[in-house]
C-alpha cells in the first residue's frame, strides 16, 4: 500500500490514497501507522477517497469529488481537521487528482464541504464560522483554568492563561481534565497568551494545544480558528484577522461574517510503500 507523509505547521499526517474506498481501515491500523516508533508516525491519518465511495461523504458527492476521511492518532474519528484539510488539498494537487483552477476547490469532510485556495506554499481552507459558547474549565497540573467553549465542527476549549502562568511551563504530556457533561465526546484544549500585533493583523496570540485523540501537537488548525474567534470576541469584534503562533510555526485565521479562513504552509515530505507484514493485525 502506498502512503505519503505531509504536514501543516508540524501537524503531521499519513496520507493513504484509496480512491474507490476499498481499504479496510481500522482504528488498530490507524494507531499502528501513527506510532512514532513502530509505525510511520503522525498525529493522524488522511484517507483520500472519492466522496461517492464513502458513506460519510456520499451525501456531499454532488458538491465535492473527494472526501477527507480523517482519523486521530489513537484511531478515533474527528469531524474536522483544519491542517489536515490543507495538507489533503496539497496532496490532491501534487498528485494530479485535481487540476488547479482559479476557483476554490471543494473538499467533503464529516463537518460538511470546505473550500480551499492555493497560493505558492500556502494553502487556505474556508471552514464554518466558529460558534463561541459559554465558559467551562480545564484542569492541568493542579491548576484550574477558565476557558471558552467553541465549536468549529469539532469541539474546543480555549483557555487564556492568567498572569504568572507561563505557556512554556505547562506539562502537556498529561491530558488536561475537562467537564464531560459539556464535552461528552472529548475536547481539544488550547492554551493561549496574547502577543503583540504582527503583520497588520488585528490580534496575535501564541498557543499550545492538547488534541483529543492525538495528545500535544505542534499545531491545530481548527484550534487556531477557535482561538481567533475568542481573541476577536475579547476585542469586542465579530470579524477580523488573527495571527496564531503555534509550536510548529504560524497560521493566519480570518473570521468573516459567514465563515473562517485558515491559512498557512502545507508540505508533502515523502512517499513510500508500507510493508503489509508489519501492519497485519
Ligand atoms: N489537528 C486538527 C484537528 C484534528 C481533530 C481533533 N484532534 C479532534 O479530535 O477534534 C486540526 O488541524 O484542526
Amino acid at each position: 500500500m502506498e502512503f505519503t507523509k505531509g504536514h501543516g505547521t508540524g501537524n503531521d499526517f499519513v496520507i493513504l490514497p484509496d480512491p474507490d474506498g476499498q481499504l479496510d481501515l481500522t482504528p488498530e491500523l490507524v494507531a499502528a501507522l501513527c506510532d512514532r516508533r513502530r509505525g510511520i508516525g503522525a498525529d493522524g491519518v488522511l484517507r483520500v477517497v472519492r466522496a461517492a465511495k464513502h458513506p460519510d461523504g456520499a451525501a456531499q458527492a454532488g458538491e465535492a469529488e473527494w472526501f477527507m476521511d480523517y482519523w486521530n492518532a489513537d484511531g478515533s474519528f474527528a469531524e474536522m481537521c483544519g491542517n489536515g484539510a490543507r495538507v489533503f488539498v496539497r496532496y490532491l494537487l501534487d498528485t494530479g487528482l485535481v487540476t488547479p483552477a482559479g476557483a476554490a476547490l471543494p473538499v467533503a469532510t464529516r463537518a460538511g464541504v470546505v473550500r480551499a485556495l492555493v497560493e505558492g506554499d500556502a494553502v487556505s481552507v474556508e471552514m464554518r464560522r466558529p460558534q463561541v459558547y459559554d465558559d467551562s474549565t480545564a484542569t492541568l497540573g493542579g491548576l484550574t483554568l477558565a476557558g471558552t467553549v467553541v465549536d468549529v465542527g469539532n469541539p474546543h476549549l480555549v483557555c487564556v492563561l492568567p498572569a504568572g502562568v507561563e505557556l512554556s511551563a505547562l506539562d502537556l504530556t498529561v491530558a488536561p481534565g475537562f467537564d464531560p457533561t459539556v464535552f461528552p465526546t472529548g475536547v481539544n484544549v488550547e492554551f493561549i497568551v496574547a502577543g503583540d500585533s504582527v503583520d497588520g493583523t488585528d490580534e496575535h496570540t501564541v498557543m499550545r494545544v492538547y488534541e483529543r485523540g492525538s495528545a500535544e501537537t505542534l499545531s491545530c488548525g481548527t484550534g487556531a480558528c477557535a482561538v481567533g474567534a475568542v481573541a476577536l470576541r475579547d476585542l469586542g469584534r465579530d470579524t477580523g484577522v488573527v495571527a496564531v503562533d503555534v509550536p510548529g510555526g504560524r497560521v493566519t485565521v480570518t473570521v468573516t461574517e459567514t465563515s473562517c479562513w485558515l491559512s498557512g504552509p502545507a508540505v508533502l515530505v515523502a512517499t513510500g510503500e508500507l510493508n503489509p507484514a508489519a501492519f497485519r493485525p
